[in-house]
């Protein structure tokens, strides 16, 4: 597998005329979607509920497989990868709901994509600790995902996303279970630790306010990419 912090001009991920079609009821939720996302870049995917992003995000992670097209990892194919490997070392996930396991705490649910890898129990601990603190949430490390206000619970989630230390992370409504003051805290933080880790996000939005923070805007349609 390729090295993730090794920089080359070629895009970190690219999505080549990508089409998707459900069978049941034989929905065309992508119609041929080519797009790059450059090392290190913030794109927001926005358009109409139903346009088919989420899909694309899917596919991008290696979460479903395009009916036609490929999705290319530093010019790797995925197909050509261990599907696995991939998810669990190269891509972060990001979802609305956080997807928080109830019966562990804070900084047990970080350590989960952790036994993926050979790291010993005594790595993972310290890295489980080492992510809570950059999350701000060293002082809860202990609750339960159910005691913390959701804010804190996608805090939580972006660093369980991190725990593999991924070059990116893919995030689909980070914000939209959260209110203004929380949805920018979480802004601020993921705008923090793409800085500061070299990450390449993209993120699916229906939130004006996250698209503006991007560097740059993927507006779909109906199955296709309309702006880039
Ligand atoms: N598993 C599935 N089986 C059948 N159809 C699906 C499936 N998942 C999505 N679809 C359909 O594919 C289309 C695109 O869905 P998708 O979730 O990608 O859109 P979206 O732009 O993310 O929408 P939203 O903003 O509402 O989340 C929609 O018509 C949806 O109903």
């Amino acid at each position: 597998m390729s090295d993730p912090h090794d920089h080359t001009d070629a895009p970190v991920l690219r999505g080549e005329r990508l089409s998707k079609l459900y069978p049941d009821g034989e929905v065309a939720a992508l119609r041929g979607v080519s797009l790059q996302v450059a090392a290190g870049e913030s794109v927001a995917v926005v358009g109409p509920s139903g346009c088919g992003k989420t899909t694309l995000l899917h596919l991008l992670g290696g979460l479903d497989r395009p009916t036609e097209g490929e999705v290319f990892f530093r010019g790797t194919p995925l197909a050509k990868l261990d599907g696995d490997q991939y998810r669990a070392r190269e891509i972060g996930f990001v979802f609305q709901s956080f997807h928080l396991l109830t019966t562990l705490s804070a900084v047990e649910n970080i350590q989960i994509p952790m036994f993926e890898t050979p790291w010993t129990p005594r790595e993972r601990a310290s890295r489980a600790e080492e992510l809570i603190k950059q999350v701000g949430m060293a002082h809860r490390r202990n609750h339960r995902p159910t005691r913390l206000s959701v804010g804190e619970r996608q805090r939580i989630a972006i660093a369980r996303a991190l725990a593999n230390e991924p070059s990116v992370l893919l995030a689909d409504e980070p914000t939209g279970n959260l209110d203004s003051r929380n949805q920018d805290e979480i802004l601020r933080l993921l705008e923090d630790l793409r800085r500061s880790r070299g990450l390449t996000l993209v993120t699916v939005t229906h939130s004006a306010e996250v698209a503006a923070a991007a560097g740059r805007v993927v507006r779909m349609r109906d199955g296709l990419v309309v702006e880039t």
